[in-house]
């Protein structure tokens, strides 16, 4: 549910795609079961014997009993339309036997489709998990089962009953129909006109669903980086809108569900009222006073339970079936969407949702440089030799009067911050601890949506971006340095999977990773994070940001645990990389190396080269004392 767009899309694809796909399978599986078929159709046949006997039982009891004064064949025909109530019980039994020879095969099929489906999912993606399997294979199936059995019984059962009700008001007297019959049937024309919409809304509730589910599942699977990178607010805040995005497609059945309330009505009470409305009229055609209360019990006794039981079936278990089915057996289903396409929280902690491919032109940085409050960039290297650069102004990073407070009545962590990064430049980050140098990543990254201004990248609001469009925009490097049991390959390669095999070479030379990757046994070798110490991880990490497709690199104090040398050569190979970095700098050469120096100090933010920051900011000098023993280099 991205948007509009997406929820008219999917609600289409319920009304008329879901229906074709589910329609030639159900034709086979009731194709391959003529004999329960048959049976069922016997029973209720005897559903609609029985349905026309008691009306006409009741209207000749009055007719040629009662009002004639022939009480006891009055009582005959009654005990008559008695008996064939009576009768209804065994009847019911039959077709409730039969029932299961349909039901229990659907649902043995669909358990089956499950099944093959998330193996299938599993093979396609290693490592990745489908959490809504679970519920495919258990309460969806189920739904599907119990769907479908009180389907075939209240269809079956409208027909038939209908169908002798209907025979026996044309055996009494065939104006009757022309009473009945315009009501039923524009009760029974807006209930259908329900059907489609009432599918789209069933279809988005349990999307909504499903997608709560993930997120609750995917937070309580990283609550431990969630607490870490401090990004519960946003994971809270995401959970609160799927909260809301479940109401509103519950909302919107219920609306639904109004409308076939109404449909209800008219078909199932209007006949009853113009029955009485028009006796006088009746009368003149020479209705009988016996066959009205005929029509009446008809109406009462068989069409209008009939009905009800249809529209309550059809409408909710039908439109169930229909969505469920085409979950379980249709195409497969596409990640989750998010209603406000805001990336989920969870996820964003992950490094796994930093890397994503990005297009050349996505890639090319324009080379004109931005200027903003805290600065107009010195220079700006050039950008990746052989990409357009000609896309027009935009900055590679914009904050525009960005204010972000952690709590309503917090003090802003930043305060109407401007800041303006040109594409290609290299801006270091600094600031004394708990200044906000992480949280300022963390809104350049999108993880954090600023309390008021705006954040965004390469000339694109990053708030609201979804994890895959972040994901293509920029790199986070956190401190915390991810690496996973897989190959040392697949760790370097993470975030652009299709790099060839010289890019690989090239990267592991610009970061002189080569005795490391030797160590470990080659880029095919497994690589088993504990072996390696954290600086080494911090270099993989790195290494997979230098490979990355991203435009933006941003470093959070991503180079912490390697010694200087180290360091230096990872943030020279970086900034080499086309493309824009920003380091949040440990140490003063890394300030130093970067073309411009942010020093966040509170209210009083100043930006320049490190000999400008030096002078306009008695803080800088005073990081740079410490730093460096009262050598600012
Ligand atoms: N999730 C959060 N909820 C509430 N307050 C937070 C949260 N994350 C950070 N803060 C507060 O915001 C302020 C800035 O934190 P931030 O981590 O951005 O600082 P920093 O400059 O990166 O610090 P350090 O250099 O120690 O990593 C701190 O006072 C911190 O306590």
């Amino acid at each position: 549910m991205t948007g509009a767009a997406g929820s008219r899309g999917e609600a289409k694809d319920t009304g008329s795609g879901a229906l074709r796909r589910t329609v030639p399978p159900a034709r086979r599986f009731l194709a391959r079961r003529k004999g329960v078929l048959a049976r069922l159709a016997l029973w209720s046949v005897a559903e609609a014997g029985q349905a026309f006997v008691v009306g006409y039982g009741v209207a000749h009891a009055v007719d040629q009993g009662f009002l004639a004064s022939d009480t006891r064949r009055g009582l005959g025909w009654l005990a008559v339309a008695a008996v064939a109530v009576l009768l209804g019980a065994p009847v019911m039994r039959g077709v409730f036997a039969q029932l299961a020879g349909l039901t229990e095969p659907l649902r043995d099929g669909l358990v089956r489709r499950a099944v093959d489906r998330s193996l299938a999912g599993a093979l396609a993606r290693p490592g990745g998990t489908d959490r809504a399997a679970v519920s495919r294979l258990t309460n969806q199936v189920e739904i599907a089962r119990d769907s479908f059995a009180g389907l075939v019984l209240t269809l079956r059962s409208f027909v038939f009953t209908a169908a002798g009700a209907l025979l026996g008001l044309l055996s009494l007297h065939p104006a009757l129909l022309v009473v009945v019959l315009p009501p039923l049937l524009a009760g029974l024309a807006l209930f259908l006109a329900t059907l489609r919409p009432m599918a789209a809304a069933q279809r988005r509730a349990l999307a909504a669903d499903e997608a709560l589910g993930d997120h609750a599942a995917r937070a309580r699977a990283a609550l431990r980086d969630l607490t870490a990178c401090g990004t519960g607010p946003e994971v809270e805040r995401r959970a609160a809108e799927l909260v809301a995005g479940a109401a509103a497609s519950a909302r919107v059945l219920a609306r639904w569900a109004a409308v076939r309330t109404a449909a209800l009505g008219v078909a199932g009470h209007l006949p009853v009222l113009t029955l009485l409305v028009t006796v006088p009229w009746l009368r003149e055609r020479g209705v009988t006073a016996g066959a009205l209360l005929g029509a009446f019990t008809y109406l009462v006794q068989s069409l209008l339970p009939a009905v009800h039981t249809l529209m309550t079936a059809l409408g909710a278990a039908g439109s169930r079936l229909l969505v469920v089915v085409d979950r379980i057996a249709g195409p497969a289903p596409q990640e989750p969407a998010h209603p406000s396409g805001r990336p989920p929280a969870a996820d964003a902690v992950s490094p796994g949702d930093h890397g994503a491919s990005v297009s050349p032109e996505d890639r090319g940085a324009p080379a004109a440089a931005g200027a903003g409050a805290a600065g107009t960039p010195r220079s700006a290297r050039a950008a990746r030799p052989g990409v357009p650069t000609a896309r027009g102004p935009a900055a590679a990073v914009e904050f525009r009067a960005v204010t972000l407070s952690y709590g309503v009545r917090a003090e802003p962590v930043l305060d109407s911050l401007d800041l303006c990064v040109a594409p290609g430049e290299h801006i270091a980050v600094v600031g004394p601890s708990g200044i906000g140098k992480s949280t300022l990543t963390r809104l350049v990254a999108g993880m954090l949506a600023p309390s008021s201004g705006e954040v965004r990248v390469a000339g694109r609001p990053v708030t609201g971006g979804t994890a895959d469009e972040l994901g293509a925009l920029r790199v986070l490097v956190p401190q915390e340095a991810y690496v996973f049991a897989g190959t040392v390959g697949e760790n370097l390669t993470y975030l652009r999977p299709d790099a060839c095999r010289a890019d690989v070479d090239a990267t592991v030379r610009s970061l002189a990773l080569r005795p490391l990757v030797e160590r470990l046994g080659g880029l095919d070798a497994p690589l088993r994070p504990d072996e390696l110490s954290q600086g080494e991880r911090q270099l993989v990490a790195l290494a997979r940001a230098h490979l990355s497709a991203a435009p933006l690199l941003l470093l959070d104090e991503a180079t912490c645990h390697l010694d200087p040398a180290s360091e230096a050569r990872a943030e020279e190979a970086l900034a080499r990389r086309p493309g824009t970095l920003l380091v949040v700098a440990h140490r003063l050469s890394s300030a130093v190396r970067a073309d411009r120096v942010l020093v966040l100090d509170g209210v009083r933010t100043v930006c320049g080269t490190h000999r400008e920051v030096l002078a306009r900011s008695p803080l800088y000098r005073d990081l740079t004392g410490h730093w460096n023993g009262g050598s600012h280099r």
